[in-house]
């Protein structure tokens, strides 16, 4: 399996778009405005494997032909499901997204395997305004079978990168790709991103 596809999911303004780009450009960039659902590739070698990784940013925004969460739920073979510990709202929208996930598996009688889930905490240097407790992320990270994780996209590039190095890897080693049942749609390159993240008016949080 060399092409490994993970849906960054979770509620409005959580971070989705700041670990993406964090992941691909090493940079935090302050506000990311995205008015469509996109596809980033990346490829990348994995335990000296090399894999085309897709990375889906969906819009939290209503866009034109916008996929819902079930199909992207379908398309993905990994997933990590992005809550802000400064924002009890955005935990139960995690939680529901986890839930979907593993709900959608079991009705999927196709799968060879469990897909691969990793629950991130974002905005931890907010720990100041926490509203989710760390011990709260670890309850629903073990009912769901996921991987859990606290960081900051603001601030840890290191921890954004070893968090996404081991979803690829699970994924990758999870078994052969599903049938891919529909792709959401937009595609953008590197360069596209690099344009967008550099011609962002930056914000500093
Ligand atoms: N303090 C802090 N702010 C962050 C962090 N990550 C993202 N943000 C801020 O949170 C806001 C939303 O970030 P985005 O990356 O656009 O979030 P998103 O989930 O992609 O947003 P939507 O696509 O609109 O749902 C921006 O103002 C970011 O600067 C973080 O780790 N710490």
């Amino acid at each position: 399996m060399n092409d490994i596809k993970v849906a960054i999911l979770g509620g409005e303004g959580v971070g989705k778009s700041a670990l993406i780009v964090r992941f691909l450009t090493r940079r935090f960039i302050g506000e990311y405005a995205s008015s469509s659902e996109c596809i980033y590739r990346k490829r990348m070698s994995v335990d000296g494997r090399q894999l085309n990784l897709e990375l889906y940013d969906p819009c939290s925004q209503p866009c034109e032909g916008k996929t819902t969460l079930n199909e992207q739920i379908h398309w993905a073979d990994g997933f990590v499901v992005v809550y802000d510990i400064s924002d009890r709202s955005s935990f139960i929208t995690a939680t529901a997204i986890v839930q979907l996930i593993r709900e959608l598996n079991l009705g999927a009688a196709k799968r060879d395997s469990e897909p691969v889930v990793f629950l991130v905490g974002n905005k931890q240097d907010l720990c100041h305004m926490r509203e989710v407790g760390k011990e709260e992320g670890q309850r629903l990270a073990t009912e769901g079978r996921c991987q859990f994780y606290e960081l900051s996209a603001a601030e840890c590039y290191q921890e954004v990168s070893l968090m996404f190095t081991k979803l690829v890897r699970n994924a990758s080693l999870n078994g052969k790709a599903k049938e891919r049942r529909r792709r959401p749609s937009g595609s953008k390159s590197m360069a596209k991103l690099i344009n967008n993240v550099f011609g962002k008016r930056r914000k500093s949080v």
